[in-house]
């Protein structure tokens, strides 16, 4: 049984629909006010855990996923509708996470009970309509936006098959030996402590009623500090609903080990301490272990508080016990109820639909690079391109709809109130030379009035073949 399974997707959420220049028109009035309803929201991509499934195999047919856009407004005041979101389905236990993830980066998201789900990649916004943009100033402003480009991303998806219970102990205690029974797993056995280094899972098939096992691997003192891969199986353990801790008869101190165990899940996660915890007091068929068995039993119930009937002496070598001790862990399991009530909640699985984080338009980095054009017959050295990174002024760039004059106006002075312009002005920006943000390239002009604005917008609608009917009130009151 493979209990781990891994698939890479990619995942594109929806693009906010635009947003739409449009006036009224009405008998008698020769300019009605601005009508141009704002886009709609592209749809998000969430996975969501589905109990039907069991494996990531689905996967392994498709691999894209992308969400509808938004629709674009209309006239009329007509907002486009919010696209619906995607919803990838994933089995439950998988731990998704961003692709190329350094190792001490938190998952995106850990999907453990079913219908739980989690936002890997929110839409764009709409953008606004030029109805939105009226002012008491700007009665029939002609301007609007584009729809924000939904978020896209690659990632990892993780399968660790969730169990219903967890086997416990020190190492070489005897934890594969009773996976081995209870289960048809065949996990390595050997008399040599840290013989199990990955969980092995098995299923239990007992009175008509199915259980997930799994085998973790030995924990030691120091194992919630991260000491001998702590982490990684206490996170494991996490997940169980019901703990079987194995005690090893045989070890000169059985109690002792009981105490270290119970102390590193709590050091952990104080939670872990209120799991349910069976304690199997193992290799009874041995005399090192049988001849103790009521002394230790005795300090277990008196000193530390383990119910009698949640202490079983077992010997997983030749099934003694093993029976008796797998029905009060089914017992236990009927006594949370199903599954679906009993998982932790992780403090990284998001439920609500979360704002897109608010970005900062004045937190930008200027840099400069030097563009050689001498050529055959360039003689006059090189051209200067400057780059301007920031998240919110990329995503305010992305989201300019260029083919309005008021749109490029405004954006120009977004540069000036961010401090942009100032900040290119101090790396001795000249006429002429490049500006770069994001997926926006235009050329620097020292000169920044109004006409000039005008002109060199004109010029780009030119270039880029956009018919200017119906883009701008004409001629532009700013410049007539
Ligand atoms: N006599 C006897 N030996 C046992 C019993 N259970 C396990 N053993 C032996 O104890 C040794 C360790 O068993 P494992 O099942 O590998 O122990 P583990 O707890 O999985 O050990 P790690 O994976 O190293 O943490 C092996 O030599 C087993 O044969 C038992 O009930 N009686
Ligand atoms: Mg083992």
């Amino acid at each position: 049984m493979r209990c781990f399974d891994t698939s890479r997707i990619y995942i594109k959420a929806g693009d906010g629909g635009n947003g739409c220049v449009a006036f009224r028109r009405e008998k008698f009035v020769e300019h009605g006010g601005p009508s141009g309803g704002n886009g709609g929201r592209g749809g998000n991509v969430w996975a969501v855990a589905d109990d039907g499934l069991n494996s990531l195999s689905t996967f392994r047919g498709q691999v894209h996923f992308r969400a509808d856009n938004g629709v674009n407004g209309q006239g009329s005041n007509c907002d486009g509708a919010d696209a619906e979101d995607l919803m990838v389905k994933v089995p439950l236990g998988t731990i998704v996470r961003r692709r190329d993830a350094g190792s001490d980066e938190p998952p995106l998201a850990e999907l453990i009970t079913p219908g739980q789900r989690a936002l890997l990649a929110a839409g764009g916004r709409g953008g606004r309509g030029n109805f939105s943009f009226k002012t008491a100033r700007d009665r029939a402003p002609t301007i609007a936006e584009k729809g924000e480009k939904g978020e896209e991303l690659w990632v990892d998806l993780e399968l660790k098959v969730v169990a219903d219970v967890g086997i416990i102990g020190v190492p070489n205690a005897g934890k594969s030996t009773l996976l081995s029974v209870v289960t048809a797993a065949r996990p390595k056995i050997a008399n040599y402590p840290f013989t199990t280094l990955v969980p092995n899972l098995g299923v239990c098939e007992m009175d008509y009623r199915t259980t997930v096992f799994a085998d973790v691997p030995g924990l030691l003192e120091g194992a919630h500090e991260g000491l001998g891969l702590g982490h990684e199986f206490l996170r494991h353990v996490q997940r169980c609903r019901v703990l079987v801790h194995v005690i090893d008869g045989t070890s000169p101190d059985p109690v002792g080990d009981f105490n270290a165990i119970n102390l590193e899940l709590e050091l952990f996660n104080p939670g872990l301490r209120d799991k349910p915890q069976i304690v199997a007091y193992n290799k009874i068929d041995t005399p090192d272990s049988g001849d103790f068995w009521e002394l230790v039993a005795d300090q277990l119930t008196n000193e530390y508080g383990v119910a009698p009937d949640r202490l079983f002496p077992i010997s997983a070598a030749t099934g003694q016990g093993v029976t008796a001790l797998v029905r009060a862990v089914r017992a236990v399991l009927d006594e949370l109820g199903p599954a679906t009530l009993s998982y932790e909640t992780n403090a990284l699985n998001q439920t609500a639909l979360p704002a897109r984080r608010d970005v900062r338009i004045d937190e930008f980095v200027v840099s400069v690079e030097e563009v050689s054009t001498s050529g055959a017959g360039g003689g006059d050295g090189g051209s200067r391109v400057f780059y301007v990174e920031g998240e919110g002024i990329e995503r305010f760039a992305q989201m300019t709809n260029w083919d309005y004059y008021e749109a490029v106006k405004r954006f120009q002075r977004v540069l000036e109130v961010s401090g942009i312009n100032s900040a290119l002005r101090a790396r001795g920006v000249k006429t002429g030379e490049s500006v770069v943000i994001g997926d926006t390239e235009f050329s620097w002009s020292d000169d920044q009035s109004d006409a000039a604005v005008y002109d060199s917008w004109l010029r780009d609608m030119k270039d880029r073949g956009v018919n200017r009917q119906g883009t701008a009130r004409w001629p532009h009151p700013d410049v007539r």
